[in-house]
């Protein structure tokens, strides 16, 4: 027999003798919401831990948030992360594994929608031409409600929120809020991820802070930087939260800061990029590869001023 004509015969009997419904069978071969489906908490940890390096504070509050969020029945509002850090750090990449945590095909899904605020709404002098014609609110409305109405369980990426006006983030407010619903749909079960670089220089003093007194990079506590990190958003006009309304109303469930990366970690990433393109590790080019890159403060050079993020293309050298 074919593997194609066994594997028919299989479905067709599974249905027939009601192992598999209809349902299951449709959703082996099309992608389905499953906003009800579990979160696998332990595959998300063991995830984050083996692929995101540095980052212990993100890595532990986004599997307590998502934990605590996908375990709750009756969320009364949707979730809401704040990423904030240097560039580099691991943002867009900690979205993206969080994402295929929630839909299997992660940023390809048809449930998980990457918003990145240059591309989409590039010109910020036309932002009153925009509002004028009402033309952007509406759209990006009725973008994310017809989303939330195909998939209760819809994730949403806003990338850049610090280049983004806070009239557009006025737009998504009454999305984010506490409302059993909005002309008849329900939000409560998406989740709203922001990124943005604010707060990245105080992420980076209090790292910074605690190198010089001695202490270990893995000391530093969500109490030590939490409050610095939401008063210092709130008070940079351009952190695109500022004024909003999202942080005085407190729509944002959880602030999560993504430390500055050392010369140890550009090291880590060569090694998985390297593994990622199938060679074997040399630790010669990951030596090259991490001094090639520039570290600050100018004299101590700790961090990486460009996180991870050149170390594929300059890869590409070797
Ligand atoms: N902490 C990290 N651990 C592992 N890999 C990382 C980390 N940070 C960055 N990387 C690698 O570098 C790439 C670029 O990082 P990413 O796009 O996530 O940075 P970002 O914080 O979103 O930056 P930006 O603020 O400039 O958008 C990632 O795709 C990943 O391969």
């Amino acid at each position: 027999f074919e593997p194609i004509t066994v594997g028919i015969a299989i479905g067709a009997a599974s249905v027939l003798t009601g192992y598999l419904s209809y349902k299951d069978l449709y959703c082996r071969f099309a992608e389905c919401c499953r906003s009800e489906r579990p979160l696998n908490a332990s595959a998300l940890k063991q995830d984050l831990e083996e692929k995101l390096f540095g980052q212990h504070l993100a890595t532990e509050v986004i599997v307590k948030a998502l934990t605590g969020f996908k375990n709750n029945k009756n969320p009364k509002k949707p979730l809401t992360l704040s990423l904030h850090g240097w560039a580099g750090t691991g943002k867009n990449f900690v979205s993206q594994i969080v994402a295929e945590n929630l839909h299997p095909k992660g940023l390809k899904s048809n449930f998980v929608h990457l918003f990145v605020s240059t591309l989409h709404f590039p010109h910020e002098q036309h932002i009153k031409l925009y509002q004028a014609r009402n033309c952007y609110p509406d759209q990006l409305q009725r973008w994310i409600r017809g989303n939330v109405s195909a998939c209760a369980g819809s994730v949403f990426i806003f990338d850049e929120m610090d280049k983004l006006h806070p009239g557009v983030i006025d737009a998504i407010k009454p999305f984010l809020d506490y409302y059993e619903q909005i002309d008849g749909v329900s939000y409560r079960k998406a989740i709203f991820i922001f990124l943005s670089n604010a707060g990245g220089d105080l992420i980076t003093k209090t790292a910074l802070d605690f190198w010089r007194a001695g202490r270990k990079r893995e000391d530093i506590q969500l109490k030590d930087l939490e409050a610095v990190l939401s008063v210092g958003v709130f008070n940079n006009k351009h952190s695109g939260l500022w004024h909003s309304g999202l942080i005085d109303r407190n729509l944002i469930d959880y602030f999560i800061p993504f430390l500055p990366l050392e010369y140890r970690h550009v090291k880590m990433c060569v090694r998985a990029e390297m593994k990622a393109r199938g060679s074997a590790v040399d630790e010669d080019v990951v030596t090259r590869v991490a001094e090639e890159m520039t570290f600050f403060p100018k004299d101590e050079k700790i961090y990486s001023d460009k996180g991870c993020k050149t170390v594929q293309s300059r890869l590409d050298f070797y």
